[in-house]
């Protein structure tokens, strides 16, 4: 029987066009920090490293997960914030909010133990130039594993699990879209695994994945390059990690090897498990470029596969315009 496929089915779901962005170079900063157990330090300690990367010249900077904090289930508790009450009852964003508006820069901070009423999330915020608050995300799946003999970690025993896949534009003006550096995905580790979530943030036009992350000694090794390449070969855009540095202490050990890969799914930049920034140019022509090569949007079966973006099919039952557009 004669295919009844057309190439109008073939996005899945419809890409929205590639937002072009005012700049399409700039260098990305990722701050692979050493992480104590104690919290002013940790946040003077990243402060410093934030404006180190400026003055290097990054107009994006990346921070790890659970920077302020042990990488712990006792320790969530005790260090989170308050993030939307802000000022005093978040130190953590209160530094993150300063240093963008006073560096000019665009800050992906990475996450921290967030208290929100009687729950905790793992929690990353998104600071734009002005110093205000563009976008949250709380890790949407969370980091329940069972390796026996090596690593069993159970983040749900203390944790809840966010609701919401995030995309941002990172520009001031909301009649440019994605101006500065772009439209940016955020996950957090463990999200990093799920690939529908990355395949959303492309569909919605995204050019770089951020996934703050701390994999540890045993999927380390084996996942952490291999999942970030892959997110970045399937979709063909920019993907960056940032990892804690690894710490001597006796608690969670991570993995390091903080990582920019492009839309070839080639490593641009990496580095071992030590405290370090890693400074490298993304240019988003890149995206187009390879998208030209490798014309996978419209080669995609849609009529044999689909992928469902509840959030933004929700958004549009619902009249919600703002989210459509992301
Ligand atoms: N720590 C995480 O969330 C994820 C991780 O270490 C893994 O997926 O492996």
């Amino acid at each position: 029987m004669a295919s009844t496929y057309k190439p109008e089915q073939a996005r899945v779901p419809p890409a929205v066009q590639l937002p072009v962005p005012p700049v399409t170079k700039f260098k990305i900063a990722l701050c692979q920090l050493s992480v104590t157990d104690d919290k002013e330090r940790n946040i003077v300690h990243a402060r410093k490293a934030i404006e180190e990367a400026a003055e290097k010249g990054a107009q994006l900077v990346l921070l790890p997960e659970i920077w302020n904090s042990p990488y712990s289930n006792d320790s969530f508790p005790v260090y989170a914030e308050d993030i939307d009450a802000g000022g005093d009852a978040s130190p953590s964003t209160a530094m993150l909010s300063e240093a963008a508006r006073t560096l000019q820069i665009t800050i992906v901070g990475g996450s921290i133990p967030e208290r929100s009423g009687d729950r905790l999330y793992n929690t990353c915020c998104v600071f734009g130039k002005d110093g205000k608050l563009k976008a949250k995300h709380r890790k949407i799946h969370l980091f329940d594993i069972d390796i026996p003999g090596k690593i069993t970690f159970v983040e749900s025993k203390t944790l809840t699990a966010g609701e919401n896949p995030t995309i941002v534009d990172t520009g001031n003006d909301s009649k440019v879209a994605c101006a500065d550096v772009g439209r940016i995905g955020i996950g957090i580790c463990y999200d990093i695994r799920f690939q529908e979530l990355a395949m959303i943030y492309a569909a919605r036009g995204a050019h770089l994945l951020c996934y703050p992350g701390a994999f540890n000694m045993t999927t380390g090794p084996l996942h952490w390059e291999l999942l970030q390449r892959s997110r970045a070969a399937d979709n063909q855009l920019y993907v960056a990690t940032c990892s804690p540095a690894r710490g001597s202490g006796a608690g969670y050990i991570a993995w390091g090897h903080s990582t920019l890969v492009g839309p070839f799914g080639e490593v641009l930049a990496t580095t071992e498990h030590e405290e370090t920034i890693i400074i490298a140019e993304i240019d988003y022509s890149q995206i187009e470029l390879r998208r030209t090569n490798l014309p996978l949007q419209n080669q995609r079966r849609g009529d044999l596969y689909q992928l469902v973006d509840l959030q933004r099919l929700n958004s549009q039952i619902n009249g919600n315009a703002e989210n459509n557009s992301l």
